[in-house]
């Protein structure tokens, strides 16, 4: 048969404000040219200033929307994002243990920019312990880095020891994002691949409030590249420019913590064929 147009998955919260979850997924597999699906976990009321309120779809219509999918699409590769609490977790990874769709890009997801929960407490050592190890790449910032890990992320060291245990838990590729890192004016990703090879992805960091969806950018883009059957390398190196373009290029929507330019990238590529 002839291989179909490249099929992406969201598996996430949407952001009513459309900066972040899983509508910076939609636009971010779209920039990459891949056909973007999704199942709806969440809904959020949701804007730059922050989240209102949080609804977790019950998990029939969860099921039923992995059910859907899996009759009529090929999905080359999947990420999750806000799973919201203990029930949503479990309820995604049967789904995933039912159905294959292609390697599992876990972006865990635990607190908005603005402080707000999109994870409860509890649910975090069922994404450690039944999610991790279904994974092909985890993408922590350096919170939800300490919360999977138990320790305290101080230092580049720290990445690195973090990146080391994330990996023994079961996960085959690991990036922390140093996003989070805001007295440093590098903004600096550690990876480590499951072949052993590790190295660290580095912009110069933008001074901008406006990063409202840049882990989900970031996430999403790995997804949509590995679902074109690039490696996780390559994944990895080409979303960090991505992102990287989105966030310099910046562009003022709402008033608070603005979102990402998903655009920006296209002129990155542009003047790259010049
Ligand atoms: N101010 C910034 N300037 C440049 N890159 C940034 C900035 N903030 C975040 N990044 C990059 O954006 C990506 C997402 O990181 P981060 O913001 O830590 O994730 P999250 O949204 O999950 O908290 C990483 O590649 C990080 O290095
Ligand atoms: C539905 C949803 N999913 C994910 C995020 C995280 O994005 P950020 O950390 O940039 O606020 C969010 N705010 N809302």
């Amino acid at each position: 048969m002839v291989d179909q147009f490249p099929q992406a998955l969201s598996i996430a919260g949407s952001d009513s404000g459309g900066g972040a979850g899983m509508q910076a997924d939609l636009k971010t597999i779209q920039e990459r040219h891949v056909f973007a699906t999704t199942v709806l976990v969440a809904i959020t009321a949701q804007n730059t200033l922050g989240v209102k309120d949080a609804f977790p779809l019950p998990t029939k219509i969860i099921d039923e929307q992995f059910a859907a999918l899996d009759e009529d699409l090929q999905i080359k590769a999947c990420k999750t994002g806000m799973l919201a609490d203990v029930t949503r977790v479990k309820a995604v990874v049967a789904n995933l243990k039912k159905y294959d769709f292609g390697p599992l890009t876990l972006d865990p997801v635990m607190i908005a920019k603005g402080g707000a929960p999109l994870l409860s407490e509890d649910a975090v050592i069922v994404v450690r312990d039944e999610l991790l190890p279904l994974a092909t790449i985890v993408t922590p910032n350096l919170p939800e880095a300490e919360k999977l890990t138990g320790q305290t992320i101080n230092t580049t060291d720290d990445m690195q020891m973090a990146a080391k245990k994330l990996q023994n838990m079961g996960v085959q590729n690991v990036i922390i994002k140093g996003g989070h890192f805001e007295n440093d004016n590098q903004s600096s990703d550690f990876v480590l691949l499951s072949n052993g090879r590790s190295f660290w992805l580095s912009a110069p960091r933008v001074n901008t409030a406006n990063t409202h969806g840049t882990g989900d950018t970031l996430s999403a883009c790995i997804t949509a590249e590995l679902a074109k059957g690039n490696s996780v390398e390559q994944a990895i190196k080409i979303s960090k420019q991505f992102v990287d373009a989105t966030i310099r290029d910046g562009i003022k929507v709402g008033h608070g913590h603005g979102p990402l330019n998903h655009w920006a990238y296209r002129k990155v590529e542009a003047n790259a064929e010049v």
